[in-house]
């Protein structure tokens, strides 16, 4: 008997991810995926999933706390997304961030890098491309793909 998992019989796992922007520049805070997590060494934006009873708001502040120590002020989601990868379908809870307190400070032995649009680090996780879309459409720069795809590992 074949057994399908497919994308409408897999369960998301929801995401609270938070586009941290730096008020003198607008640049964007990408950092780099953990050892031991999928994707380990690509760049993202920072966040995590929703534990238990939890909101996006509250997610996001307590992931960035845990991974970057700083707290956020308001946040309300912006976008939502969804990308299916072999290890989960995700659903992406896009919130942009204007508003933190304390010092950033790499708690999961991540690398962080504040970034202008195209982004100059690489790999970027794929789920991400939309956002980085919807951001180049709002600076009035254009969004291509292959420039990120060309530096996906082979
Ligand atoms: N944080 C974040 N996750 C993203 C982005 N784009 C994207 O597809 N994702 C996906 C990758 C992962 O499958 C999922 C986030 O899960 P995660 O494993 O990083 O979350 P977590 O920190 O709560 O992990 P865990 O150690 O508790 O398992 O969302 C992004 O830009 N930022």
């Amino acid at each position: 008997m074949t057994v399908e998992t497919t994308a409408s019989t897999r369960k998301h796992t929801e995401v609270a991810v938070g586009v941290l922007l730096r008020e003198s520049d607008g640049a964007l805070l990408l950092t780099s995926r953990p050892m031991g997590k999928p994707y380990a060494g690509f760049w993202e934006f920072p966040g995590g999933k929703l534990e238990a009873g939890e909101s996006v708001e509250q997610a996001l502040r307590r992931e960035l706390i845990e991974e970057l120590g700083v707290t956020i002020g308001a946040a309300h989601t912006w976008k939502v997304t969804e990308h299916d990868y072999p290890h989960a379908l995700v659903r992406l809870h896009w919130c942009k961030v204007t508003e933190w307190t304390g010092e950033f400070e790499m708690r999961e032995g991540q690398q962080m890098a504040w970034q202008q649009l195209p982004l100059q680090v690489h790999p970027v996780l794929p789920g991400a491309y939309p956002v980085l879309q919807w951001l180049s459409d709002e600076r009035g720069l254009v969004f291509d793909a292959a420039y990120y795809e060309a530096r996906q590992p082979a």
